[in-house]
Order: structure tokens, then sequence, then C-alpha cells
């Protein structure tokens, strides 16, 4: 295959896929418009001046509709391929993929009926363009010849007539809506413009000069073409145009000689057609010295040799185009996920990987980098400290208080030394007022609950993302592609939220058992060094406490206001004692069995949640939304469509 033919089958394959996948020009698509990176041919010129019979003439074929009137009513867009030698030449269509036409009438037929289809039998027109493909045996050996020069697989787009007047039949617009279908077309600068203008009417007056030279001022693009030469009046010619001193053109007029209404009628076949055209030339006195520059076959050799130009000047947009739709195409595969594994197994195998990564995510909540654990520091380091501050000791430890309780304790035989007895009533229900603050605390850690709704709530996607800290940008990565995946399966992440809200709940009460027992272990045994050390009843005449008091002096004062204020002082500072030691033991307690516990565990638990479920019930926790199937399925459509086209362009090599 030689350079120029690869490039053709790529520039061929690439439209067939951007019309294909929609990147069809004028469509507004995310993936750009590969389309308008590929040149392609359009004819345009006001109606009748001969457009779809220069079209033919170029391809070869009869296929398109053509006679007076408005005929083209919708935009055709066509395709030349070479096929392999020896198979038999077809035409398809977009619109009837599976269908091979052999016969070029029936082509001209379903192009009719097509039309019909869309505008209905009328002479409305449609900005709907008709995919055509025409594939030849040999290009180069075309039947009739006409091809020989046109090595390039042309794309071709036969566009409606410019009108200047709506007739019978058609809205008042119509004249506008041409003009601006037409304009979409030509108006990319990649679009190489046939510019059709009768030879019969005066080229001043011509509508596709006016509209060529506004979207191609420089005419780098522009080709003119003079139709009709057959038909001007006898004693005039054309040459003034054709040798560009009327309208001068960047690219040489092509003069053309199509067959008239008669020949269509009487079925004149392109053979016939071309030679007639070449005999006209070769023998006109006007035009004989142009001969080797005019009709058919020369435009065709004309337009391949630009359009070669063209796609080599473009061939590095085009792969720069590719390259970032693939790019963007994989990252949306990436938010997408994989797609779904059909066997229990690797269902199985998905679910547990979510499940891992979900642990993996939860952690990191805890440890650090994310919110959450903070919270649970917040809880030991403020909330604790200040609920046990705000215990109500000062009234338990009034002076009444304690008279009270050590007298109920002393019932009819007051103490003798120290209330043995009261003391323990004193401290026993002072301790008491731990369990609330302790319990509280195990309930706070309830934070651990907070950190899974950050990672399954599904409204907080976006919420947990920006907590997440700024800097940690992988770690906003993972929790994210964590929640995405999560996301594709909402039973899944309800099944994983309730399983690890159970778990949680049930470390939660474990721990709220373990800092009551905390409590508890506090009242059954009391620090007996604390009360060796307390200094003996002093005189309460303004002893030194230091000193160990007389204790003969002390009981006369056994049952005075100062002795009931030392015990409560005693059994204050006792509480104190408690209160610090467990400010610190608490957290130790919440800590491992609630903190621990559900780092190390957590996966465990759903493991043997999920261990549970059968087969059937696994893939209904893989329910993916089908929009989301949807999406990938068609994403990873284009995705091997623009790879091919990345793998043809890198497989044609440039050397000439
Ligand atoms: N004698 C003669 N007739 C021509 C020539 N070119 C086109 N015609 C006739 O002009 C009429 C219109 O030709 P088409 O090829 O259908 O023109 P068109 O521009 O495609 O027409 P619309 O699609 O309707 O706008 C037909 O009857 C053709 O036979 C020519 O060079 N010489």
């Amino acid at each position: 295959m030689t350079t120029m033919e690869s490039l053709i089958g790529l520039v061929n394959r690439i439209q067939r896929a951007c019309t294909v996948l929609g990147d069809y020009g004028g469509v507004d698509n995310a993936f750009s418009s590969l389309w308008e990176a590929l040149p392609s041919v359009a004819v345009v010129g006001g109606q009748s001046s001969g457009k779809s019979s220069v079209l033919e003439s170029i391809v070869g074929r009869d296929f398109l509709p053509r006679g007076s009137g408005i005929v083209t009513r919708r935009p055709l867009v066509l395709q030349l391929h070479k096929t392999e030698d020896g198979s038999q030449e077809y035409a398809e269509f977009l619109h009837l993929p599976k269908r091979r036409f052999s016969d070029f009438a029936v082509v001209r037929k379903e192009i009719q009926d097509e039309t019909d289809r869309i505008t209905g039998k009328t002479k409305q027109i449609s900005p709907l363009s008709v995919l055509h493909q025409c594939y030849a045996q040999d290009l180069n050996l075309c039947l009739l010849g006409l091809l020989c020069f046109a090595v390039v697989n042309l794309t071709l787009i036969d566009l409606p007539g410019l009108t200047k007047v709506a007739v019978e039949g058609q809205p008042e617009s119509i004249v506008q809506d041409i003009e601006t279908m037409v304009r979409t077309y030509v108006e990319k600068p990649n679009c190489i413009i046939l510019a059709i203008s009768p030879a019969n009417q005066d080229i001043a007056t011509s509508d596709a000069i006016k509209l060529a030279r506004e979207v191609d001022p420089s005419g780098e693009r522009t080709f003119g073409v003079l139709t009709k030469l057959d038909l001007m009046d006898k004693g005039t010619n054309a040459l003034d145009v054709l040798e560009g001193r009327s309208y001068r053109l960047q690219h040489p007029w092509v003069g053309i000689v199509n067959r008239s209404q008669a020949d269509i009628n009487k079925n004149v076949d392109m053979i016939v057609a071309r030679r007639k055209e070449r005999e006209y030339f070769a023998t006109s006195p006007d035009y004989g010295h142009l001969a080797n520059k005019m009709g058919s076959e020369y435009l065709a050799k004309l337009l391949s040799k630009h359009l070669e130009s063209a796609i080599r000047a473009r061939i590095p947009s085009i792969t720069s185009l590719i390259n970032k739709t693939i790019d963007e195409l994989e990252s949306e595969m990436d938010h997408l996920g994989r797609p779904i594994a059909v066997d229990a197994g690797a269902q199985l195998y998905t679910i547990l990987e979510l499940c891992r990564a979900f642990d993996k995510v939860f952690k990191e909540h805890l440890d650090g980098g994310r919110p959450g654990g903070d919270r649970i520091y917040g809880v030991f380091d403020n909330q604790l400290p200040a609920a046990l501050r705000k215990l109500p000791f000062d009234r338990h430890l009034s002076l009444q208080n304690v008279r009270r309780v050590v007298s109920e304790a002393d019932g009819y035989q007051p103490h003798l030394i120290a209330p043995e007895q009261g003391y323990r009533r004193l401290i026993e229900s002072a301790l008491n007022y731990f369990r609330g603050p302790a319990e509280a605390s195990a309930d706070a850690v309830g934070s651990l609950t907070f950190c899974i709704y950050l990672l399954l709530g599904p409204l907080r996607l976006k919420r947990a993302c920006q907590k997440v800290n700024c800097r940690n940008s992988a770690a906003r990565a993972l929790i994210f592609n964590m929640k995405q995946e999560l996301r594709r399966f909402p039973s899944l992440q309800a099944e994983l939220a309730a399983a690890a809200n159970e778990a949680l709940e049930r470390f939660r009460e474990d721990s709220k058992k373990t800092v009551l027992r905390l409590v508890d272990m506090e009242s059954s045994y009391l620090t007996v060094d604390f009360f060796r050390r307390l200094p003996q009843e002093v005189d309460n005449k303004g002893g030194n406490p230091a000193i160990p008091a007389n204790p003969a002096s002390s009981t006369v004062d056994r049952y005075s206001e100062m002795h009931f204020r030392r015990i409560g002082s005693n059994v204050s500072s006792y509480v104190g004692m408690v209160s610090e030691t467990l400010r610190n033991t608490i957290p130790k307690a919440v800590v491992h069995c609630q903190v621990k516990e559900a780092k190390q565990s957590l996966l465990n638990y759903f493991y043997t949640q999920i261990g549970k479920k059968e087969g059937k019930q696994l893939s209904q926790l893989l329910d993916e939304d089908p929009a989301l199937m949807e999406r990938r399925l068609q994403c990873a459509k284009r995705l091997e469509l623009y790879k091919a086209a990345r793998d043809e362009v890198d497989s044609v090599s440039w050397a000439r």
C-alpha cells in the first residue's frame, strides 16, 4: 500500500468514525469535532447550477438525483472507498448499515426516498445529512476512466442549491435557511469548496462565488467550476472567466460540460458523456488551447492533489485531537470504573476489593489526614474534662450533706475515731456521678459513625472531598475514586453502611460497658494509700494540719462543723484523684474498644456479612445504575474507535 493510500484509508475511517460517533460538524460535542480536522469537498452553487452533475463526474457513477427545480434537499455526505481487487462495487448508507447496493439506480432512488422520509414529498429542505459510501473496485481504473487521476478517496458533500426566492410550497425563510445550512459546511476551514457557477449566467451574479468569498477570503480552498459552457449564447464564450480575467481565483477555473437534461432523459451514460466532454474541449475553437486543463477529469485530478496536501498539513492536528480525545475518554472510563464481572467469583472479588478500599479510607479518617479522627480527640480533650469538671461534687460534699450521710451511716452509734462507713458512702455515691461522663464519652465517639457518613453519604461526596486536607491530593483522589466506585452500586453501598453501623454499634456498646466497669472498679476498691497518707484529725483551733493531732484533744471536736468539713474535703480530694485517673483511663478504654476494634475488625465484619451471601445475592449487590452501564459502553466504543484511528495514524509511514 502506498503512503497516500494509507493516508486515504485513514481519512475515510476517521470520518466514518466521526459520523458514527456523532462527532459530525455542527453538532456541539464534548469530544470536539474530529471531523473538522479532516478535509472534505463540498459543492456549492445556485439551484440547478449543475452541482450534482459535477459531483457525479468526479465519482464516475450515476447515482445522484438530478433534474430541474429543487432536487438536492438534504446535504449528502459521500465517501469513496477503494475495494479489494475482484470484489464487487457497492454502495452503503449509514441509515441502512447492513444493506449493500450494487445497482446505482437503486442508490439514487434510496437517496430520494430517504430525503422524502425526512422532508416529506415537499420542496422543504433538511439540515440532516445522508451518509452514503461508495465502494469502487479500483478507483484508478474506474469504470469510466473518470477517476483515473483521482487517487484520493474523496469525501464529498452535495448541498442543496442556493436560491433567491421561496417558491410555492416553501416557507419564506427557505432562502436564508439554505444559505445558513450551506454556510455551516463551507465555513469550516477544512472544507474545500467547489463553487459551481453556470456559464450561461453572468459570473457577477454567482451565489457560489459570493458565498465562497465570504467564508474563504484568501481563496485558498475555493475551486471555481464553470458548468454549462455548451449552453452559452452563440457568439459568446467564457474565456474571460476561465482565464481569470473576470474574477481571479487562487486556483485556476475549470470549465465543465455535464450531461444536459435531454441526455439525462435519454439515459446517456457516463462513458459517453465524458467522451463528449473531452471532444467538446478538444474541438472547441474557443477552448481548444485550454483542453488539457478543462473537464471533469482534470477537476478530479486538481482536487486530488489539493486534498493530498491538505490532509498532510492536517495530520499533526488530527493526531493531537485523537490523543486528546483518547485521554478524555480514558479518564472518563476511570471515573466510570471497570465493567462488572459476570461470574460469582469475580463479583465477590469486586465486592471484597471495595470493602478493602472502604476500610482503608475509613482507617485514614481515624488516623489523620482526613476529618473524623480529630473529632475523637476533641471528645477526650474537651468534652470529657469539661463534663468531669461540671459534676456536682460541691453540692454532694456540702457540709450539710456530709453530715447527713455520715450520721446516717453511723446509725445509733456515732463513729468513734473516723467515720469509716460515712467515708465509704460519700465516696461511693460521688463515684457514681462518673458514670454519666464515662458513658457520654463512649457515645461521643460515635464520630466513627460520622466517618462512615463521610464515606458513604451520597450527597456528601463533594464536601467530604473538600474536607480532605487540600495538600493531600493523592488522598483526595483515593477517596474520590472509592466513593465513585461505591456510587456505582447503591445496594452494596447501603449494605456496607448498614454493616459498618451495626459493627460500630457493637463496638460502642462494648466500649460503654468497659468504661462503666472502670468506674465500678474505682468504687470496688478504694486506694488505701490515699487514706494512709491523710493527715490525722488536727486540733480544730487552727493547729497545723501537718502535725499529727493529739487524739485526746481532737475527740472533743469530733462532731463539730470543722470535722465534717474535713471529711468533705478529704472525700473531695479522693474524688479529684479518681477523676484525674478516669480522665486518663476512659480515653484508653474507648480507643481500645471502639477505635482500635473498628480499625482491626471492621473489614472482618464485612467479610463475614458478605460471605453469607449466595451467588444471586452477590450480583444483586452489584446492581449498577443502567445509565452508567450505558455510558461506559458508549465510552468504550468511542475509545476503541479512536484508538484504532490512532493506530492507523501511527502506521502510516510518511516517507514519500
Ligand atoms: N447542457 C448542460 N446541462 C447541464 C449542465 N450541468 C447541469 N446541467 C443540467 O442542469 C440541470 C440541473 O443539474 P443538477 O446537476 O441537478 O444541478 P444541481 O445544482 O445539483 O441542482 P439542485 O440540486 O436542484 O440545486 C439538469 O437538468 C442537468 O442536466 C451542463 O454542463 N450542460
